[in-house]
């Protein structure tokens, strides 16, 4: 009897001390972050830093840019919002974070990807990439992809004549997107997607959004490397196949493209790319089919978003909606009159609808991180920054934020025309140098003058032709969404009626 009190006892001492030392691994890292940490001072929600998974958990749950914006609004333009991360909402922080001094390195995800321009850690590596594409993404380059671009906007318009002939909604998000991954298919892999032809969504398309939503799981889990080793073990077997099926077929269409003998001189991105072979920047198969990947990715559903974006807040602006028209249709005689040359100089308050586009709904909602590299110590915005700190500015919480705004939720485009400079505009005072939806420093967007072409002509041939009509009721509120790096849009559900 005694033994057996004996027994027990110890096995109650054990589970007394498990139980301690598991306490204690979570309660001294809490103790440590709030009052020791060198970035204690910054404010924040302690929540978060407590229980760094509530963060993770937000991202997860696609809320995280949600909630980083209510924070920016409560603790102002610094937040911590992890122990080791800092969200930041200033022109100084651009500079510090992404700025060509400061150049900090880019929080990666995916270890083990091939590398292309987006994911290649080493400068000298990405430095490469970028001298071999930047022929086709300088403004004569863009100039010289309009005949793509044209082609697939004659398809989107045809379509969307139908739709207002029979006076039916459409959905302008999915039509967008169509029409931009039919573009981006065609100069990067010599073949689209049969987006606009099919009327859907291809699967090779559909895998990258759901992708999107996964990837909040990999960055927590990659926090925490014995739990990484865990889920891979433990990961179905067919969301790796249906990996390894996406990256076999853009493998399959890149190799496709590489073969076709008719499009070589063609200019397009493969093109540009295979240029370079023989020169000293020589970019290797993996590579080139690596860009081809990250080039549809990133200048597909960012255009799409932006578009969508400014379709949804026009209908919902009525008098801004009229002045675009009515600019566009004054400036232009005939739909053949409308290019990328010439609506870069005619058309000065579209340009200023796009502007305020991507100010209040951002293609990318939140931050690109950056982090402050082993052994180093960096000051952003005046704080001093230790190692290992993951830091960004966040786009959607920096550009609707009423400290750098006036009236900073509604849509209003004159915010960006001259007379807005004037000290008796009530848009004097707005930071128009924070809105850098394109990035900033050597990793800023690479295709964005191709995006600006893109868009302001797709943008002047809807409003020329077409008078935008009405929201679906359901699309009231279409621009509170969830976010996944990327917005989670649903249908953008418009009336429209060919021009009387
Ligand atoms: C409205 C449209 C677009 C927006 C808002 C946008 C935004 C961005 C942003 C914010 C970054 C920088 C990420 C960072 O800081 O690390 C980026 C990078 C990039 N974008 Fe875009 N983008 C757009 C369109 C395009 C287009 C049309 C293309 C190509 C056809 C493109 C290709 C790229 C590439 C290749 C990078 C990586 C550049 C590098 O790391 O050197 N983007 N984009």
């Amino acid at each position: 009897m005694a033994s057996m009190f004996n027994e027990m006892s110890s096995a109650g001492v054990y589970a007394a001390v498990v139980a301690i030392l598991l306490l204690l691994s979570l309660a001294l890292p809490a103790v440590y972050n709030l009052y020791f940490h060198p970035l204690r001072a910054v404010p924040g929600p302690r929540s978060w830093v407590i229980f760094p998974l509530l963060r993770h958990y937000a991202a997860i749950a696609g809320t995280l840019d949600e909630q980083s914006r209510r924070f920016h609004v409560k603790y102002g333009d610094v937040v911590r919002t992890h122990p080791n991360e800092l969200s930041f909402t200033t022109t100084a922080a651009w500079k510090d974070i992404y700025g060509p001094v400061a150049n900090l390195p880019k929080v990666m995800v995916y270890d083990e990807e091939a590398r292309n321009v987006f994911n290649a850690e080493d400068n000298a590596v990405h430095g490469r990439m970028r001298r071999v594409l930047n022929p086709i993404f300088s403004e004569r380059g863009a100039r010289s992809l309009e005949p793509t671009v044209k082609h697939y906007a004659d398809k989107l318009f045809a379509k969307l004549a139908v739709y207002a002939k029979e006076d039916r909604y459409v959905d302008m998000t999915m039509h967008w997107n169509l029409t931009t991954f039919d573009i981006i298919g065609k100069l990067a892999f010599g073949e689209d997607f049969d987006g606009l032809a099919n009327g859907r969504i291809h699967p090779w398309v559909k895998n990258i959004f759901d992708t999107f939503k996964i990837l909040p799981i990999i960055i927590a889990v990659s926090e925490y490397p014995l739990l990484m080793r865990l889920m891979k073990a433990l990961m179905p077997r067919s969301v790796a196949e249906s990996r390894e099926a996406h990256v076999a077929q853009s493998h399959d269409k890149a190799r496709r493209r590489m073969r076709n003998e008719s499009l070589k001189d063609s200019g397009d991105f493969m093109d540009t790319m295979m240029r370079a072979q023989g020169t000293e920047d020589e970019l290797s198969v993996g590579e080139i089919m690596a860009n081809s990947n990250i080039l549809i990715i990133a200048g597909s559903e960012t255009s799409a978003t932006a578009l969508s974006g400014i379709v949804y807040w026009l209908l919902r602006s009525p008098g801004a909606l009229a002045r675009v028209t009515q600019e566009v249709r004054q400036a232009f005689e005939r739909d053949d009159e409308i290019t990328m040359a010439s609506t870069a100089q005619k058309v000065p308050y579209l340009l200023a609808c796009i502007q305020e586009g991507l100010r209040i709904y951002p293609p990318g909602a939140g931050s690109i991180q950056r982090y402050v590299p082993s052994n180093e110590t960096r000051v952003v915005d005046g704080i001093v920054v230790p190692a290992r700190t993951k830091l960004g500015v966040h786009h959607s919480a920096a550009y609707t934020s009423s400290r750098h705004f006036h009236r900073p939720l509604e849509y209003i485009p004159d915010r960006w025309l001259p007379a807005a400079s004037e000290v008796n505009s009530p848009f004097h005072g707005d930071n128009r140098a924070l809105v850098q939806p394109f990035s900033v420093g050597a990793r800023n967007c690479i295709g964005q003058t191709f995006a600006r072409n893109e868009m302001r002509y797709l943008l002047a041939r809807l409003v020329f032709r077409f008078d935008l009509l009405s929201l679906a009721p359901e699309c009231a509120a279409w621009h509170e969404q969830r976010s996944f790096v990327i917005w989670e849009k649903s249908p953008l559900m418009v009336r429209l009626r060919e021009r009387q």
